[in-house]
């Protein structure tokens, strides 16, 4: 089983990160090169740039891959499946033009320029609109074109806005929002090992923001106790062991999203939890 992951650029990182966190640990991963093994003798990484991942999967050089929803729309393949939403990566596609010029509207676009690293979403969108421009292919650099005649708008990805604002473009229209994605050919979906892998990823998404909270509770506090414990499906309780102080007491453990946990641990202390522990998830299956 093969895992496309992006080579360089700011999705390298947090992919790595993510299938280390999820125990797909790289084994063998020099810099520079085009594979990786990982503790899985049944799973290797292969490094790709970003926007050629969507077809890496789906010509079968990997099975699985991690990139952005806008690449994996360009490309448009019609053999692959999104899986999972991995959260990072977020940014929009936006229809922008100079904020001195005199577009200002979709439609002032027919018979104009409009230039974009991604033709295929941009003639998708136009096709939708009902418009008709010219679609001038560039592969960097998008946000100059306006400035040099060579285009009348573009059509780029945003997040911040920094690039806009510091090219003077304003937007028009959004065209597409887009995260980074775990995906697979179809003819694959639905193998045990890419079930394994999703469920790993999921597993360390479902963790972030959520904290493991234990405590001892006297049992005639039990109920109290428990009543001000929010989240998921109620807290586990535990006898103890008797001795050294525990006798009539059981333990309480529960999963808490991490903005609550002040809050909850104040209210179970006064209801007459001691012991009080925190400790963060690394992965969480639900
Ligand atoms: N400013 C941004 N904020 C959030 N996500 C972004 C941003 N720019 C790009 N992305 C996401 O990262 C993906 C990869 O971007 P891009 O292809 O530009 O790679 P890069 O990281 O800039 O490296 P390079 O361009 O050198 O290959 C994009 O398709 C998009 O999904
Ligand atoms: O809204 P902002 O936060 O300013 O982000 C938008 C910019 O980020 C990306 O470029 P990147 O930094 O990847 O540089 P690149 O052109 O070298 O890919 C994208 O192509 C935009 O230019
Ligand atoms: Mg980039």
């Amino acid at each position: 089983m093969r895992i496309a992951v992006p080579n360089k650029g700011r999705l390298h990182e947090p992919a790595l990160d993510l299938l280390e966190r999820a125990g797909l640990h790289v084994v063998d991963g020099a810099d520079r090169k085009l594979y990786a093994d990982t503790i899985d003798p049944d799973v290797t990484l292969l490094f790709a740039r970003a926007a050629d991942i969507p077809k890496y999967v789906s010509d079968g050089a990997a099975d699985v891959g991690i990139t952005g929803h806008d690449q994996i729309a360009e490309s448009d393949p019609d053999n692959v499946a999104e899986l999972l939403d991995l959260g990072f990566g977020q940014c929009r596609l936006v229809l922008a033009s100079p904020e001195d010029g005199d577009i200002e509207r979709v439609e002032q676009l027919d018979g104009k320029k409009v230039a974009t690293e991604f033709p295929t979403i941009a003639r998708n969108y136009f096709d939708e609109q009902g418009v008709e421009p010219h679609i001038v292919e560039v592969t960097g650099a998008t946000e100059l074109t306006p400035h040099v005649e060579m285009a009348d708008a573009i059509i780029d990805i945003t997040s911040t806005g920094t690039t806009l604002k510091v090219n003077r473009l304003g937007i028009i229209d959004e065209v597409l929002s887009s995260s980074v994605r775990l995906f697979a050919r179809e003819d694959v979906a639905d193998d045990d090992k890419v079930g394994q892998i999703e469920t790993a990823l999921e597993s360390v998404l479902s963790a972030d923001g959520k904290r493991y909270l234990m405590m001892n509770v006297p049992e005639d506090r039990l109920d109290a106790v428990r009543s001000v414990i929010p989240g998921m499906g109620g807290p586990t309780v535990m006898d103890i062991a008797s001795g050294n102080g525990k006798d009539g007491k059981v333990a309480v453990h529960a999963v808490v999203d991490e903005r609550d946990v002040f809050e909850t641990i104040n209210e179970v202390k006064s209801e007459g939890a001691s012991d009080i522990l925190v400790t963060e998830i690394e992965r969480l299956v639900e």
